[in-house]
């Protein structure tokens, strides 16, 4: 375990927060610098830990890795390491976080050869890799999977295109497998392809480097291979789970909070998705206003029938913030059930709400109905644990809305996808303390 925040709860917070640079967006991104020998300068990276391991890893990896300021830098790749990869040193790095799984196709499609450890990230249920490798596979990879050491390769003299159904919409799974298409032989077409923004930002940024790839944003993508690409530059969108993140501090702390230059046209249902929680936002040009509320009421369904709010890949609401959703429904009026459908271990952490006061019932390990206290009776501060990076947000959250002195320890799991979290926080009139 490591690192703690101690946070006096019950302050009204007040100022302006810019989210930082996409950490899902990024660890695609990142990996997609391997494609090419050339430089690509990329911008807006959040200075969190797991994309500072990433670039660790691609600078180990052999990629030439410049800083030019805060959040930007610049990476050429035209020499690389192999031994590095095949290293026992390697075997942990790359195990530490879910988002250096796409630097297989990358590698796959650029040396004809990679190699990865069972991968990391969250521990919010099973996280299968099938849809990664069976895309790889359909354009002509061999895949190699040894049990003994958790570790994966593939091989491919050529990777030919073809026409690939995805068994699920996966979003690093269709990362991988397009920037693998990029530099196949012919055309791919990937049919039920995730399209959230990030995965945009990534076909965007390799159409820049001389990729062509259409129906972006679609669940269809066209990828007729080239040759070769080159060196671009890149700028991170903002982090919509941050946003979301800060929407709902802002209504749980009763605080008038404006989030900068959102992005808005890419938050799809999101603002929404708080709205229907009775939460005020208003957008003013590119950012989002919430103004103090005293309470906040949740809606119900057209019938009458409680509300669910529940993840979809996207344009489905996000997975990423359904902790948050559920965190915010406790001071609610009303009530709520919250459906996890994707991950199946992440709501467990309902438990610490409950030891804070809050009136949750789990379901089952992908439902929990909340019954919202109306912030009638505040939650109580305590000591806990952060599980995994979205439910140690919402645990923040509630511990900065709960009365008197919380304790959370593990924040190395917040520290993960949020930028010096507690140092914006404070600059918002936070009583936090990392100890
Ligand atoms: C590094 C990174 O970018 N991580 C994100 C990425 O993870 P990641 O790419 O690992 O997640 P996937 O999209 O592969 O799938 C997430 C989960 O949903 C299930 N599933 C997925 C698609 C589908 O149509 N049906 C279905 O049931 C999968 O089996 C899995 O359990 O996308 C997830 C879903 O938005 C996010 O929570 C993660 O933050
Ligand atoms: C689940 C998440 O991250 P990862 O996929 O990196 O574990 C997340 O960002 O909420």
């Amino acid at each position: 375990m490591s690192g703690t925040f101690q946070i006096r709860g019950g302050k009204r917070l007040h100022g302006e927060i810019t989210p930082q640079g996409a950490k899902n967006e990024a660890l695609q991104i990142l990996c997609a610098v391997l494609l090419t020998d050339e430089e690509v300068r990329i911008k807006n990276i959040p200075d969190i830990h797991d994309v500072n391991r990433l670039i660790e890893i691609l600078g180990d990896f052999g990629v030439k890795v410049t800083k030019n300021g805060q959040g930007d830098f610049t990476f050429k790749a035209d020499q690389v390491n192999f031994d590095y990869i095949k290293s026992n040193e390697f075997k942990k790095d790359g195990a530490k976080l879910r988002g250096s799984i796409m630097l297989m196709g990358p590698m796959l499609a650029r040396y004809g050869e990679a190699y990865m450890p069972t991968p990391g990230g969250d521990k919010i249920g099973r996280r299968r890799l099938d849809t990664h490798f069976q895309g790889l596979v359909e354009l002509g990879a061999e895949f190699n999977y040894d049990e003994d050491e958790y570790f994966y390769s593939l091989k491919a003299k050529e990777l030919r295109g073809k026409f690939i159904l995805l068994e699920e919409a996966s979003v690093t799974g269709t990362a991988n497998i397009v920037m693998a298409a990029a530099l196949a032989k012919g055309k791919t077409r990937i049919y039920n392809a995730a399209c959230e923004p990030y995965l945009q930002q990534l076909c965007k940024m390799l159409n820049r480097m001389g990729a062509n790839i259409s129906g972006i944003g679609s669940n269809l993508l066209t990828i007729e291979g080239v040759d070769y690409l080159r060196g671009t530059e890149h700028t991170m969108l903002p982090d919509m789970v941050e946003i979301g993140s800060w929407i709902g501090l802002a209504a749980m702390t009763k605080s008038e909070i404006t989030i900068k230059n959102v992005n808005w046209n890419q938050l799809g249902v999101i603002p929404n998705t708080f709205r229907k929680l009775g939460i005020e936002l208003e957008q003013s040009n590119d950012d989002i206003f919430i103004p103090a509320q005293e309470n906040y009421k949740i809606q119900k369904f057209i019938d009458g029938s409680i509300l669910t709010i529940s993840d979809a890949p996207w344009p489905g609401f996000t997975p990423d913030l359904l902790s948050i959703i559920l965190v915010v429904a406790t001071q609610a009026k009303g009530s709520l059930l919250v459906h996890q459908k994707m991950f199946e271990s992440r709501l467990f952490f309902v438990d610490k709400l409950i030891d804070m006061g809050a009136q949750i019932i789990l379901c089952d390990p992908h439902r929990a109905t909340v019954i919202g206290m109306n912030q009638e009776t505040p939650l109580r501060g305590t000591t806990m644990v952060s599980p995994d990076i979205r439910a140690g947000n919402a645990l923040l959250i509630a511990a900065l809305s709960a009365e008197g002195k919380s304790i959370i320890h593990n924040i190395e799991q917040i520290d993960r996808g949020y930028e010096n979290i507690d140092g914006r926080l404070k600059a918002i009139g936070a009583d936090i303390e990392r100890i």
